[in-house]
């Protein structure tokens, strides 16, 4: 049986911490100049773009930037969007506008981590829409954080 070559995390594939912050930079920028999300996110604190980025760095197999270096956890995340009352076409334009910037910054564009990348994405914001719309948080203070990984594709294609 053909030998796979070692598996990077999708943390490593997407070019890691700076990679990320880059994303989670532009991302806010167009947020803040959206019509539709510019109210929801009009008083996000100056460290919220990086501490999205560390959230997803840590989920995505990189270091714990969000639990140790920003001293976050899973339930603290959510605690931000209770409350929030986030519905579908905020989420979407959410999803759109990250999206289009994981193009504009040059994220790694190949369909297998674009597919992890989406699948964990619309896992994420359908989960912070639900809790949004509660003041419950469902997750306990114990609670790890996710992780994420390739998903069917198993890694990158190794032609
Ligand atoms: C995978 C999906 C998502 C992740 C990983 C995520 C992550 C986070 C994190 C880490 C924070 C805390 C930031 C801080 O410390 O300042 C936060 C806050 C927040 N998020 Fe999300 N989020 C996601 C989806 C969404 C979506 C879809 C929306 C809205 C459409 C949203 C709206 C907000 C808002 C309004 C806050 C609080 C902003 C404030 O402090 O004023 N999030 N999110």
């Amino acid at each position: 049986m053909e030998e796979r070559k070692a598996i990077p995390t999708l943390y490593d594939w997407a070019g890691g911490k700076d990679a990320l912050e880059k994303l989670t930079k532009l991302f806010y920028e167009k947020v803040l100049k959206d019509d539709l999300l510019y109210p929801v996110f009009k008083n996000m604190s100056t460290d919220h773009s990086n501490h999205v980025a560390h959230f997803i760095a840590e989920v995505f197999g990189g270091p714990k930037l969000y639990s140790e270096e920003d001293k976050g956890s899973h339930a603290i995340m959510i605690t931000h969007h209770l409350g929030k009352m986030l519905d579908e076409p905020k989420r979407k334009r959410w999803m759109d506008l990250l999206l289009e910037s994981a193009d504009e910054t040059g994220l790694a564009s190949d369909p297998e981590f674009r597919s992890a990348l989406v699948g964990y994405l619309e896992w994420g914001s359908r989960i912070a829409v639900i809790n949004s719309n509660t003041n419950d948080n469902p997750v306990n203070e114990n609670e790890p954080m996710p992780k994420w990984g390739w998903g069917e594709t198993k890694g990158p294609y190794q032609g």
